[in-house]
């Protein structure tokens, strides 16, 4: 195993969170729909074999499109979604090893700062009393005592004069305040590691920077470490030290911030980077997020999980069945209904190349009907990047079998600065 995720973090000897092939998957129940579609209930790899280790004091921005397991990792850290596989430590101790209470002890430590201020804040409680019952949870009985705590908290996030604030409920604040809010009732608590989880993604962009200096400046004050969630990259690089890029429950690149800015090596980091909006309108970038969309965790691709999408991809990216289905059926959108009804019937229809495997057949008039249809496809995506991945073509029954090359699945590996998962970039010597 590489000795994870370490790049450019400055770390010492002792990590404050450490988490080793971290797994974390939840079982899929097989319901009428899943039956419908002909698919076993089967697992989803919300997180998929994850190292990271945090240094004391810094930020860790944890990068990707929805569903990269990006919550499912910062919630895996309170012990809010179990591991399946691995290990989370929190100053040497392993989460796992903790007892229900000790559990509820720890979560002092670690607190969760989430999205929408409004749904983490109760509507029944003033302020006073949301931010204090997180003391009162952890057994501070004296409400005087509270009290002094609960100021201080709201002093420090800069909802003062604070007797302004604390007989006010949820719905006389703006976003804004009601943020400040559930960030004064996570640090009440005296936590080391905050998990901020999108934390301006929902409030006006006026007030965004604002939140992100306020949580800057209570790092400072208080000594705290970050793990910040976020799909923006943008606000990562504002905010963070070091940056892991993640896909389909796994971390692709991780390393310093200024490093995975400055030369991003994995496809995908790259097209995350050519995807911020450009603050100059006059400057015609690409703006889009890889082709097609992230695909369904429970079927994950074979090989890398980005090579479908993936514009750089090579021979041995792990191409498979799933990959001939998709290039196909693009052809078709571009046919007439007849054209498409003719090579429909040349073809026959495409379900079996729904199960992922490493050859697929096609054809059910012959193989030299199949032949010229495949030609016709590949003449109008010649630069498609699966044909890399075609190892031969042979007859076969009525048709034909595309065999493709044998798949790698990366595993992180260094490179540079940083550490990323990627067949383009090969594992570096130790000299
Ligand atoms: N409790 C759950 N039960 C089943 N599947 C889950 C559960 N929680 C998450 N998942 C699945 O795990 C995968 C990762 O989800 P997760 O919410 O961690 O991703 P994310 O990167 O945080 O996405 P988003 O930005 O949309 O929150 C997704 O496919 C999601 O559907």
């Amino acid at each position: 195993m590489p000795d994870s995720t370490m790049p450019g973090s400055g770390l010492g000897a002792s990590p404050i969170v450490d988490v080793r092939d971290l797994s974390v998957h939840f079982g899929l129940r097989g319901g009428t729909l899943a039956r419908l579609f002909g698919r076993d209930a089967g697992v989803v790899k919300a997180v998929d074999g994850v190292n990271l280790a945090l240094a004391p004091g810094e930020v860790v921005g944890l990068v990707g499109e929805s569903g990269s397991g990006k919550s499912t990792l910062g919630r895996s850290l309170l012990g809010l979604a179990p591991a399946t596989e691995g290990s989370i430590k929190f100053r040497g101790q392993d989460l796992a090893s903790l007892s229900r209470r000790s559990l509820r002890d720890m979560r002092r430590h670690i607190q969760m700062v989430f999205q929408d201020p409004s749904a983490a804040l109760n509507p029944a409680m003033t302020i006073e009393e949301a931010v204090g019952d997180a003391l009162r949870v952890h057994g501070m009985r004296s409400a005087a005592e509270r009290r002094v705590k609960v100021i201080d908290a709201l002093e420090r996030v800069g909802l003062s004069p604070v007797e302004l604030f604390l007989e006010k409920y949820p719905r006389d604040l703006s976003g804004g305040q009601k943020q400040r809010v559930v960030i004064a009732r996570a640090i009440i608590t005296g936590p080391s590691v905050l998990v901020a989880d999108e934390p301006i993604s929902m409030l006006d962009m006026s007030v965004r920077a604002k939140i992100l200096q306020l949580m800057l400046d209570l790092k400072k004050d208080l000594g705290l470490t970050y793990v910040y969630i976020t799909h923006d990259l943008a606000s990562a690089k504002y905010f963070c030290d070091r940056i892991a890029i993640m896909y389909l429950g796994r971390i692709v690149e991780i390393g310093p911030t200024e490093e995975i800015f400055a030369n991003p090596r994995h496809p995908y980091t790259k097209a995350l980077l050519r995807a911020i909006p450009d603050p100059d309108p006059g400057r015609q970038l690409p703006r889009d997020l890889p082709r097609g969309e992230v695909p369904d965790a429970a079927q994950p691709p074979l090989g890398c999980s980005f090579h479908p999408r993936c514009s750089e991809a090579t021979d041995i990216c792990g191409w498979e069945s799933r990959d001939l289905r998709t290039i196909v059926e693009a052809h078709w959108t571009r046919r007439s209904p007849e054209e498409y009804e003719a090579e429909r019937s040349l073809v026959g229809d495409l379900d079996h190349l729904e199960r992922p495997e490493k050859s697929a057949t096609l054809g059910k008039e012959g193989a030299e009907s199949a032949r010229a249809f495949l030609d016709r496809v590949r003449s109008e995506a010649p630069d498609d990047p699966m044909w890399r991945g075609v190892d031969m073509i042979e007859d076969e029954g009525s048709g034909v079998r595309v065999r493709f090359h044998e798949g790698v699945d990366p595993a992180l590996r260094r490179s540079g600065g940083v550490e990323v998962a990627c067949v383009l970039y090969p594992e570096e010597s130790e000299a």
